[in-house]
């Protein structure tokens, strides 16, 4: 059985070597789209009975480890010098530095590696994290699974 739960953030990125506009700053709505694996919980009284894992408990991970920390963040790759340099100027700015540059696909899959330990077997349902879908916007996104971790 496969769950998904979805939670949106704010953040501004780049892509500086973009040959359009992408290479100026700019920001985004994206969408994170958590989908999970695991048998159904089979255990009448307890509350999660029926259930791969409780949404709420899906949204609470990834809302401690990857949207609270990205949400008004500003998204850069730490070879983009010129903005790093600035940022660094910035007092206090809520900046993520990112080993590559922050595309859709990159973040799908920084994502996919920090979430995965953090859901696999938590409920002894063989539950793991299956699918990160990251939407850039709402025409665009792209899609990790553990096949694309580095
Ligand atoms: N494969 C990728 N291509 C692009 C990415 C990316 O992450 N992966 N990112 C961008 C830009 O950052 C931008 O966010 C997308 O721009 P655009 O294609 O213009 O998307 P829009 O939704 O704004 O376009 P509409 O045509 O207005 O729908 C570029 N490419
Ligand atoms: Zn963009």
């Amino acid at each position: 059985m496969r769950i998904t739960r979805r939670l949106e953030f704010d953040a501004g990125h780049r892509i500086p070597n973009h040959q359009s506009q992408c290479r100026h700053l700019h920001g985004h709505r994206y969408a994170l789209e958590i989908t999970l694996g695991g048998g159904v919980i089979d255990a009448a009284g307890r509350p999660d009975d029926g259930m791969v894992m409780d949404f709420s408990e899906v949204k609470a991970i990834a809302k401690q480890h990857v949207v609270d920390l990205w949400d008004h963040a500003f998204l850069v790759w730490r070879g983009d010098e010129s903005v790093m340099n600035y940022l660094a100027s910035v007092p206090g700015h809520k900046t993520v530095v990112l080993d590559a540059v922050p595309t859709a696909e990159n973040l799908a899959r920084i994502a996919f590696s920090i979430l995965d330990p953090l859901y696999r077997d938590s409920y002894g349902n063989h539950l793991h994290l299956e699918r990160i879908r990251l939407y850039e916007t709402p025409n665009c996104w792209a899609d990790a699974t553990r096949d694309d971790l580095a």
